[in-house]
């Protein structure tokens, strides 16, 4: 986690007068911690074949289909979301090289070293548009990332007694385990897991698990749904069920998925109470990545400032730190305590 922070200040190269770093733009955040991710191993990889060989993405950079857009998106980057240059062709391209001319199998099992072992299905000769594909893949999880990020801030903000539960969390952890944040303490914090899995359920489209038909199909009930047709999951209904979230489902309950209630649920595990990840083979593979870099990035705001909503947030003369989103500040405000 700490060279993750190191390397995002080192890319960005902006810090508050605190030391702390500054979000100019959550999603040019999330995008650079997303590459650094990749290069971490925080994605499965194995899974991550099995997916470019279904879908029939041989050799990525060679497939007709995939190549005008690579090329576009390699004209365009501004259009990316990301400002400045979007390093991660030009370190693969680097780092693809440098790993060829070694004599010895690097040890690091990470996107590199996958592209390097899975000849047949990438060609290194065009890294350049591998580089830009999965540029396109983070920035699609980025997008929809930074969303609900913001979303869970503004629940946060917005609710009474939310902040100040978590903060009491986050000491409680300082005081057993001290400062340092790593994977497995992100794992204790459990108010903050219930209270991202609550703001995102009820920000949960109609909408869910678009499904292209490609023959007729009868569902149990009697439902017939026709080949050409699109179907989809209706997850606003799923979400605002009693009988699977218990009382109130439309209320926000930032504790109602907390280890000692009834409807236990932790974040990373898919249930009936969890398809935020989706189900099955075509699950979200930034899974793990978008609970750690949301729990991070939330833990170190709430440790570090009091989080409040702009309009009330604030005295006279307090120093105030936001981001952005889609080039507008948030509603969220954060003050240093
Ligand atoms: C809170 C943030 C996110 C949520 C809620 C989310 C949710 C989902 C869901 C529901 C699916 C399955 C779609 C389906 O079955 O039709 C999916 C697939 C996927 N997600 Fe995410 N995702 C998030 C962030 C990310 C991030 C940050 C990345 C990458 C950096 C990412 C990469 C992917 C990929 C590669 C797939 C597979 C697409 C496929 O096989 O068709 N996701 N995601």
């Amino acid at each position: 986690m700490e060279r993750l922070t190191e390397q995002l200040v080192e890319a960005r190269g902006k810090k508050g007068p605190d030391g702390s770093i500054l979000l100019h733009s959550l999603q040019e955040y999330l995008g650079v911690v997303a590459a650094l991710a990749l290069q971490l191993r925080f994605f499965d990889l194995d899974t991550f074949k099995i997916r470019v060989m279904k879908r029939s993405m041989i050799k990525l950079g060679e497939e007709k289909k995939f190549e005008p857009l690579a090329n576009y998106i390699l004209h365009i980057p501004h259009l990316f979301g990301f400002t400045g240059d979007n390093y991660l062709p030009k370190y693969l391209e680097v780092e693809i090289k440098r790993r060829r001319q070694l004599s010895e199998r690097n040890e690091q099992y990470d996107i590199v070293q996958f592209i390097l072992d899975n000849p047949c299905l990438f060609d290194l000769n065009k890294i350049e548009s591998i580089g830009y594909i999965l540029s396109l893949l983070i920035h699609s999880g980025t997008t929809l990332l930074k969303v609900y990020l913001n979303k869970v801030f503004l629940d946060i903000a917005l609710t009474p007694g939310v902040y100040e539960h978590l903060y009491q969390e986050q000491c409680h952890i300082i005081e057993e385990h001290g400062k340092k944040i790593e994977l497995d303490i992100l794992d204790k914090m459990e108010i903050l897991d219930s209270t991202i899995l609550e703001s995102i359920r009820l920000s949960s489209h109609q909408e869910w698990l678009v499904r292209y038909l490609n023959k007729d199909f009868v569902l149990s009930n009697g439902v017939s749904l026709h080949k050409g047709t699109y179907v989809s999951f209706d997850m606003l209904g799923h979400t605002h069920n009693e009988k699977i979230f218990g009382k109130d489902p439309e209320k926000f309950n930032y504790k109602r998925f907390v280890r000692s209630g009834p409807m236990h649920q932790p974040l990373g595990d898919v249930s009936a109470r969890n398809l935020l990840w989706g189900v099955g083979p075509r699950m979200c593979m930034g899974k793990d990545y978008s609970i750690a870099i949301m729990k991070l990035i939330l833990s170190i705001h709430i440790r570090k400032y009091a989080i409040k909503p702009a309009f009330l947030g604030h005295k006279e003369g307090d120093t105030i730190h936001t981001f952005k989103i889609d080039k507008k500040p948030s509603f969220v405000y954060f003050i240093p305590q």
